[in-house]
């Protein structure tokens, strides 16, 4: 219970704080149109009773109230769907806006590829998706509590008697619940017999199988596996049916008799002058609603109460994601770099594994040098990109951007000033214009500066795709949006990238390995330009990780990775004379291509 009026009095709270009006409206609304019902059966008393007393005047008059309230309870209980269900839109956005705030917030800084910090945020999406469905549930249930209450009242003022109904519905609901539960339970008893089935008769009729099927002659022996499989499903789930039926049945019948008893009970006490005519229907009228009120407000309080549990988790997880330990607090102030980018003995550990993936990595990139990265698959390429991006700190020695120590910088003024497109890019299913216009926020809206960034990439062929529009949705999902293809979407994150026009650092995670030869070629000369032009408008560094030894010779400088440590670094020519490992990937390549 103590949960249940937690995570009502929040989820209203929330509500009223975000939105009083639409809350106050809702609720008047929905709990006027919960008591139409028992003034329905008021009037239709009363019209009774002056029909019987042949007072035709008030007979009219209740009419027009009992009419008047069934419209009412149409109309009221539409215009506060209406309220209530906009209301609780507003709640959901407001705890997905939360979660994004978590997910993106600096405390995500060494969790963004952490799987359990990943599992964390599905859970609380899912549980956002819950508490919209429970603030529904909280308006409806406080309605059917109102109702209920009229009605007993109501019935109560004739005889205290009447206050059992309540009770006896809720053995039908019981019952019911019962029988859902056996029922599910043979579901899954039997599954493993269907699936069993579905399994021998995929044997039978598929072309892979088929063949040993018939040479072996077992198709008769599938057919009457399959036989008694069913047969044995079939006996189970009869048997769970008729189970089902007879608690449900039994439920009713109980209720039944007592709907047949309070009616009884009416007219005994008109026999005895203790009631009117009208009281027998207003029985009749308002006794079968409390069946309906039961079996409703149960499912409500319910699910309310699973959710309860639900609210909890999100808020501890999210007060877990959102927990922020001691944040450094320099600003990166730098406009050019004026000396370059050290790695210097730095190691790195991803969160939760004592695996160290680099290993005292000491590199010197001067200012506006293009660096190649390569290296076997696990090398650590990627996660040297992601140091270099501030996406997490090293977890021993230091990265250093003209002397400051990054850990010293607070990660988004870093992040500012640098520009990736990372391996496994985002496909951000919006407007091409604010699909590349987020990668700087100053220019989201600006058609000029996100056209300027697409020709920077040579990503013409997507304004083609796009038809000139800068407005079209990317994404199939959309009436009029435009799916694009694997290598589309990253020459769209290529843009996104390039968008910044003077970052200190721009990183390009295997750039290529979505592009066909043509686009690739593109890429790779957008590259080479936007190298040269970062280096004399900024003094940044670039660096490229590729698995294409023919696309590194042009790099001023080649970086060998292995196992999480530099093997060896130089330009081409000085790798090639070395014979090292370098050369060796250098010239296995070269042999394929001869081949
Ligand atoms: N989020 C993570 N959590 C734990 N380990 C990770 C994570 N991401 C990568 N790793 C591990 O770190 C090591 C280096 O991975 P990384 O992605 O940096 O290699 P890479 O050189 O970029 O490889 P590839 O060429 O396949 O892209 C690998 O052993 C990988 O399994």
């Amino acid at each position: 219970m103590k949960e249940f009026l937690f995570c009502v009095t929040y989820l209203l709270r929330l509500a009223w704080s975000l939105d009083r009006r639409r809350l106050l409206i809702g609720g008047a609304l929905i709990l006027l149109g919960a008591l139409a019902t028992p003034v329905v059966a008021v009037s239709l008393k009363h019209l009774v009773d002056a029909a019987v007393e042949a007072r035709i005047g008030d007979a009219g008059t209740w009419a027009v109230v009992a009419t008047a309230a069934l419209i009412g309870e149409l109309m009221l209980g539409h215009f506060a769907h209406l309220h209530y269900f906009e209301l609780a839109e507003i709640v959901e956005e407001r705890l997905n806006r939360d979660l994004l705030r978590v997910v993106n917030g600096t405390s995500a800084l060494d969790r963004c590829d952490d799987p359990e910090f990943a599992d964390s945020i599905d859970l609380l999406r899912q549980e956002i998706v819950q508490m919209r469905l429970t603030m529904h549930a909280t308006v409806q249930l406080a309605a059917v509590i109102a109702q209920a209450l009229a009605t007993a009242v109501v019935l109560a003022s004739l005889t205290p008697w009447y206050l059992l109904l309540p009770a006896i519905a809720v053995v039908p609901v019981v019952l019911g619940k019962r029988a859902e539960r056996q029922l599910q339970a043979a579901r899954e008893r039997t599954a493993p017999l269907l699936r069993a089935a579905r399994h021998v008769r995929v044997l039978a009729s598929s072309p892979a199988s088929q063949k040993e099927v018939q040479l072996c002659g077992n198709a008769e022996f599938l057919v009457a596996r399959q036989d008694d499989l069913l047969a044995e499903y079939q006996r189970t789930t009869d048997r769970a049916q008729v189970r089902h039926a007879v608690l449900r049945g039994t439920g009713q019948l109980v209720f039944g008799l007592g709907y047949a008893a309070s009616v009884l009970l009416a007219y005994l006490l008109a026999r005895r002058g203790e009631a009117t005519a009208g009281d027998i229907v207003l029985v009749i009228a308002l006794a079968t609603q409390t069946s309906t009120q039961m079996a409703k407000g149960l499912e409500l309080l319910s699910g309310v109460h699973r959710s309860a549990a639900g609210l909890r988790r999100y808020l501890d997880l999210r007060d877990q994601a959102g927990h922020q330990g001691e944040q450094p607090r320099r600003e990166m102030t730098l406009d050019r770099l004026a000396s370059g980018i050290d790695f210097d003995h730095v190691g790195f550990a991803y969160p939760g594994s004592a695996r160290e993936v680099l290993n005292d990595i000491t590199l010197r990139i001067p200012a506006g040098t293009s660096v190649a990265l390569v290296g076997e698959n696990g090398a650590g390429k990627s996660t040297l990109i992601k140091l270099l991006n501030g996406l997490y700190r090293p977890t021993t020695g230091r990265i250093l951007v003209d002397g400051e120590d990054l850990a010293r910088v607070r990660p988004e003024s870093w992040r500012a000033r640098t520009a990736v497109l990372f391996q496994d890019f985002a496909r951000i299913e919006l407007s091409l214009q604010h699909s590349v216009g987020v990668g700087d926020l100053s220019e989201v809206d600006s058609a000029t500066a996100v056209l300027a960034a697409v020709r920077r990439a040579k990503a013409e062929p997507l304004l083609d795709r796009v038809g000139h529009d800068l407005g079209t949705v990317l994404g199939g999902g959309y009436a009029d949006g435009a799916d694009l293809s694997g290598g589309q979407w990253q020459s769209v994150g290529f843009a996104r990238g390039l968008l910044r026009t003077r970052p200190l650092a721009l990183s390009l995670d295997e750039p290529g390995h979505s592009l066909d030869s043509d686009a690739e070629q593109r890429m790779l000369s957008a590259y080479q330009e936007t190298a040269a032009r970062v280096a004399s408008a900024t003094g940044g560094v670039t660096v490229y990780v590729t698995h294409r030894m023919s696309t590194v010779r042009m790099a001023d400088l080649i970086v060998v990775l292995h196992e999480g440590t530099i093997a060896e670094s130089g330009n081409h020519d000085e790798l090639i004379a070395a014979g090292g490992r370098y050369a060796d990937l250098f010239s296995l390549q070269a042999r394929a291509y001869a081949d």
